[in-house]
C-alpha cells in the first residue's frame, strides 16, 4: 500500500492508537509495530512520531538501515504541497 500524504496528515499519526508515522526524506514510514524492535529505543520513535525526522535519522543510521527496513515500513510518500 502506498499513498501520498501531506505533512499535516502525517502529523496526526503520533499515537499508538492511530499509528506512529515518521518522515525520512520523501518517505513516510509506519513504525507502530517496529518501536519495540528499534535498537535506538521505543521512546525516541514515539517522540519523533508525526514529524519529519530526516536530520535525526541520517545522524544515527546509514543507508543500509533504510534499505533493510524501508520496504517493510514504508506506507507512502510526502505530498508536495501547492506553493501558490
Ligand atoms: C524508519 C525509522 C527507523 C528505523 C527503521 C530505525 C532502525 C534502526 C536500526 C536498525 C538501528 C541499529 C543500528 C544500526 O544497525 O545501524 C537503529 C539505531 C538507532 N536509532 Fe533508529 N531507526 C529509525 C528511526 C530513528 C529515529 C527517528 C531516531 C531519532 C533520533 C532514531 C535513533 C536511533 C539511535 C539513537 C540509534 C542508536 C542506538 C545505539 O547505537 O545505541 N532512529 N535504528
Amino acid at each position: 500500500m502506498s499513498k501520498s500524504l501531506t505533512k499535516k496528515e502525517v502529523s496526526e499519526y503520533k499515537t499508538e492508537d492511530k499509528g506512529l508515522y515518521i518522515i525520512v526524506d520523501d518517505g513516510v514510514y509506519d513504525v507502530t509495530k517496529f518501536i519495540d524492535e528499534h535498537p535506538g529505543g521505543a521512546k525516541i520513535l514515539k517522540r519523533m512520531a508525526g514529524k519529519d525526522s530526516t536530520k535525526q535519522f541520517w545522524k544515527y543510521h546509514g543507508k543500509n538501515v533504510l534499505e533493510k527496513y524501508g520496504p517493510k515500513l514504508k506506507v507512502g510518500t510526502v505530498k508536495e504541497e501547492a506553493k501558490l
